[in-house]
C-alpha cells in the first residue's frame, strides 16, 4: 500500500524557539492528490521534504509502505518518489531527452533501448513531442514546457510518490491553469499518491482529493473541498479557503446537495421536457444552465445510463444559497 502517513511528526530547526512542524499527523491514501496550504511560513515545504528525507524529522515517524522512512537508505527512498520543486532545475548543457534521462540512468538496471523508449513515454505523457523535443535544450523551451520535463523527470523511474512544491507558481495564469489540466489528466493515467505544496486555494480545491490546512505548523483541518467549504473548522479555515464566498461555494458543492423529494421535485409530469444536466455537476453549472437556457428547471440524469431522478430550479439554488448564508452566519457568531 503506498499511502503515506504522517505520525505526530515534529521539526524543530536548530536555534528557533518555535517548531516548524508540530505534531502532525495524517494519512495521503494511496493513489490521492493531497494538498498542503496554509500561510508563509506554516511548515509545508519542511513536511513535504521530510518524507524523501531532504529533512530530518526531530520526533515522530513518517511511514511510506508502512515503513518508516527513517530506516531506508536515502539514496534508494529517493529513487522512490519523484520530487518537482518550482525551480525546475534542468541541466543546461544537457538535451531535454538526457535530462529526463538522468534520473532512469541513476536508478539503473535497464539497458539503452529500454530507456530511450521510456524518455520518448514519458515525454508523451506531459505532452511534448518527442520527435520535435528530444534533441532540444533547456534554454530553448518555454516555463512551462520546461516545468513538464520536470516532471517527465520525476516520473522516469515510475515512483509511486510523487512531492510537488509549488510546481506552477512561477508560470503565468494561462500557463498554470493548462499544467494542472495536464496533472489532472496524468494523474487519471498513472495514480500516483501525491503531495503538493501550493499558496493558490483555487489550485489545491482543483486538484486534491483532500487539502490539509497548515498554520504555524499545526494541521489545522484536512478535507475534501467541499467539506472545507461547508464546515471550516474555525475563522482562519474559514478566511484561507473564502468559505463566506456564495460562488465559490456553488462551485464547489454538487447539485445532489439541494435535491429534495418534494412531488414536484421528482415528477417529470410536472416540468415536461427541460435541459438536462449531470448529476455530478456544481450547483454553479445548474445555475449558469438554468440562466442560459432561461429553462424553468433542468432534469438531473446519471452520466451512466441518462436516467433522469431530480429536477433542479432557480428556487433550489436561492434555497441553498440561504442555507449557506445562515451557515456562515452561526459560525461568525460562534466565534464572538
Ligand atoms: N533551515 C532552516 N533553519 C531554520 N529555520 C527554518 C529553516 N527552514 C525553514 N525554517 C523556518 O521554519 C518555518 C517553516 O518553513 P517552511 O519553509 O516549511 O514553511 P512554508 O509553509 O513552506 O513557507 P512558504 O509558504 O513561505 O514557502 C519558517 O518559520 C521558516 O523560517
Amino acid at each position: 500500500m503506498t499511502t503515506i502517513a504522517f505520525n505526530n511528526i515534529t521539526k524543530r530547526y536548530k536555534g528557533m524557539d518555535a517548531p516548524a512542524v508540530d505534531g502532525v499527523t495524517f494519512v495521503v491514501p494511496e493513489g490521492s492528490t493531497c494538498m498542503l496550504v496554509g500561510t508563509s511560513g506554516s511548515g509545508k515545504t519542511t513536511l513535504l521534504r521530510m518524507v524523501n528525507r531532504l529533512i530530518e524529522p526531530t520526533s515522530g515517524e513518517i511511514l511510506f509502505d508502512n515503513k518508516n522512512v527513517l530506516q531506508e537508505n536515502p539514496i534508494q527512498l529517493r529513487r522512490r518518489i519523484g520530487y518537482v520543486i518550482q525551480q525546475v532545475g534542468l541541466f543546461p548543457h544537457m538535451t531535454i531527452a538526457e535530462n529526463v534521462r538522468v534520473t532512469a540512468d541513476i536508478a539503473g538496471g535497464w539497458n539503452k533501448q529500454k530507456i530511450n523508449q521510456r524518455v520518448d513515454e514519458l515525454l508523451d505523457l506531459v505532452g511534448l513531442d518527442p520527435a520535435d523535443y528530444r534533441k532540444r535544450f533547456p534554454r530553448q523551451l518555454s516555463g512551462g514546457q520546461q516545468q513538464r520535463v520536470g516532471l517527465a523527470r520525476a516520473l522516469a523511474t515510475d515512483p509511486a510518490i510523487l512531492l510537488m512544491d509549488e510546481p506552477f507558481g512561477a508560470l503565468d495564469a494561462i500557463t498554470r491553469a493548462r499544467m494542472q489540466d495536464e496533472l489532472l489528466r496524468i494523474q487519471r493515467d498513472v495514480h500516483k499518491t501525491i503531495l503538493f505544496v501550493s499558496h493558490d486555494i483555487e489550485e489545491a480545491f482543483k486538484l486534491g482529493d483532500q487539502v490539509a490546512v497548515m498554520s504555524q505548523g499545526k494541521l489545522i483541518q484536512m478535507g475534501s473541498p467541499v467539506e472545507l467549504l461547508a464546515k471550516p473548522a474555525d475563522e482562519f479555515v474559514s478566511q484561507l479557503v473564502g468559505a463566506d464566498n456564495i460562488v465559490r461555494q456553488l462551485q464547489y458543492l454538487p447539485i445532489g446537495s439541494t435535491l429534495d423529494n418534494r412531488p414536484e421535485a421528482v415528477s417529470s409530469a410536472h416540468w415536461g421536457d427541460v435541459p438536462a444536466i449531470s448529476n455530478q455537476a456544481t450547483l454553479f453549472d445548474a445555475l449558469l444552465k438554468l440562466l442560459e437556457t432561461n429553462a424553468p428547471a433542468l432534469a438531473t440524469e446519471d452520466p451512466q445510463n441518462q436516467e433522469k431522478t431530480r429536477y433542479i430550479t432557480l428556487p433550489d439554488i436561492n434555497q441553498a444559497i440561504t442555507h449557506l448564508r445562515n451557515d456562515e452566519k452561526s459560525r461568525a457568531a460562534s466565534s464572538i
